[in-house]
């Protein structure tokens, strides 16, 4: 015993203890008897070989039984299965709310790196075909706890990638539906996160601060005060999570992403929606109107930055985070940068502005940058893409989908 205990301490990998050989855990230095067959929130470590002190120092005090208890069995932990999980297992990804701007890329790269079927995505919606075609995807509502559940357990699930929410301007448009779907449907993904000892991602904004924040930059720890139900949802997901993770030692991972700009799928309803439309007008009609006033600066990140930071962090060993919410950046520009950019490439592109109340209100109470040198330091996280970049590749691709689909081209 005194030898595992060293182990941990050191943060060594190849620590994993066998819960089942060994009925003993550490509770605050403490150690606990548990009885057989009971499993504390570890393997979702262990399973990826990156067993650290962190993990298992706040791991031995499971919520089984005072968590959601009354309404929600916790089969898990009273399962007869005292099979430690094996070190080979593989990852298991399911993604809510994947129809979204995020998902589908998400999960084409998640399953480059574990396999086609080892990546579930799910949605409310109906899939669009060549979506369904590329690997499995399931009808899953984050409001149904039941039904969720019986996804993971049935897909032996171990990670989640919680997409689904309204952003930031559908939000305020009905805030009891936001409310319900990012605030309720996070507590059910929480809740199974932590029974079914699943690695859980749920990412965060530059929605998540507000006015009396610092604002340029932003650091990861500051002042929150969001004016919006989709800021309020989100920093009361920061801190669930933080919480869950510290008093149960639920595997929780969060990073505040910036308004994200991509091709294939249109953005959801956000203050930043307005940096992806300017592409497809630029090429179409040549002429965008934007709801935010020129001057209106905002962090932003291409696609594939905001997917390959995400799939990155998740991978990260426990001991390198130091956080569990991390901020990431790429760059940050002002709808009148983007459009002298985008006039690099094709000069007669007019840009008129009609500020919204709404949008432009928001927009004025967040970050104008991120500071991101914490994710940069614990996990070696760096944007591959700035405006140029950015632009450029839109642009290429924007033309390369209208030309297949026969489209004109500005
Ligand atoms: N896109 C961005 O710029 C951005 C920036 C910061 C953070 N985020 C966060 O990333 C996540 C994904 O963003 P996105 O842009 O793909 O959002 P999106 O609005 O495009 O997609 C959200 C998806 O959630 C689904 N959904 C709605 N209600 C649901 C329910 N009850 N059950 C299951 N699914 C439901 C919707 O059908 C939709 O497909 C969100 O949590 C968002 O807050 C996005
Ligand atoms: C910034 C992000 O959270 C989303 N794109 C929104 O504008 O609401």
């Amino acid at each position: 015993m005194i030898q595992l205990l060293l182990k941990i301490l050191t943060c060594e990998e190849d620590s994993v203890p066998d819960q089942t050989a060994d009925s003993t855990v550490f509770q605050s230095g403490l150690l606990l008897d548990m009885k057989p067959g009971v499993r504390v929130c570890v393997p979702s470590a262990a399973v990826l070989g990156l067993f650290c002190r962190g993990c298992l120092s706040r791991s031995r005090s499971w919520p089984g039984r005072s968590f959601s208890s009354t309404s929600r069995e916790m089969s898990r932990w009273n399962s007869q299965d005292t099979s430690p999980p094996s070190p080979q297992e593989n990852v298991r990804v399911l993604i809510t709310g994947g129809l979204g701007q995020l998902g589908v890329g998400l999960a084409q790269m998640l399953r480059k790196q574990y396999g086609r079927d080892n990546v579930i995505l799910s949605d409310i919606k109906k899939p669009p075909p060549h979506v369904y075609a590329n690997g499995p995807f399931v009808y899953a509502d984050v409001l149904d706890y039941k039904h969720l559940r019986e996804l993971i357990v049935n897909n032996r699930v171990t990670w989640l990638v919680h997409y689904s929410a309204l952003l930031s301007a559908v939000g305020e448009a009905n805030v009891a539906l936001a409310r319900k779907i990012n605030i309720t449907g996070l507590h059910n993904v929480l809740d199974l996160a932590l029974e079914n000892c699943l690695r859980l991602f749920v990412p965060s904004t530059i929605g998540a601060f507000g006015p009396s924040s610092p604002r340029d930059p932003a650091p990861d720890l500051c002042v929150q005060r969001p004016r919006t139900i989709y800021g309020v949802s989100k920093v009361h997901g920061e801190l669930m999570g933080e919480y869950l993770h510290h008093k149960y030692g639920l595997d929780f991972r969060c990073l505040r992403y910036p308004g994200v700009i991509s091709v294939n799928t249109p953005p959801g309803g956000g203050t930043t929606d307005y940096a992806v439309q300017i592409f497809h007008d630029a090429l179409s009609t040549g002429h965008h109107e934007c709801y935010l006033r020129p001057d209106t600066r905002l962090p932003m990140m291409h696609i594939s930055d905001c997917h390959r930071a995400t799939v990155e962090f998740m991978q990260a060993p426990e001991c390198q985070l130091s956080l569990r919410t991390y901020n990431i950046a790429a760059m940050s520009f002002t709808p009148e940068e983007v459009a002298q950019e985008i006039r690099k490439h094709l000069p007669h592109l007019k840009v008129t502005y009609n500020p919204d109340t709404v949008r432009q209100t928001i927009a004025d109470s967040w970050p104008v940058r991120f500071d991101d040198t914490n994710a940069r330091r614990d996990w070696g996280w760096a944007p591959a893409f700035g405006l140029e970049e950015l632009v450029s590749d839109m642009l290429r691709s924007i033309r390369d989908k209208r030309t297949s689909e026969g489209l004109p081209v500005s």
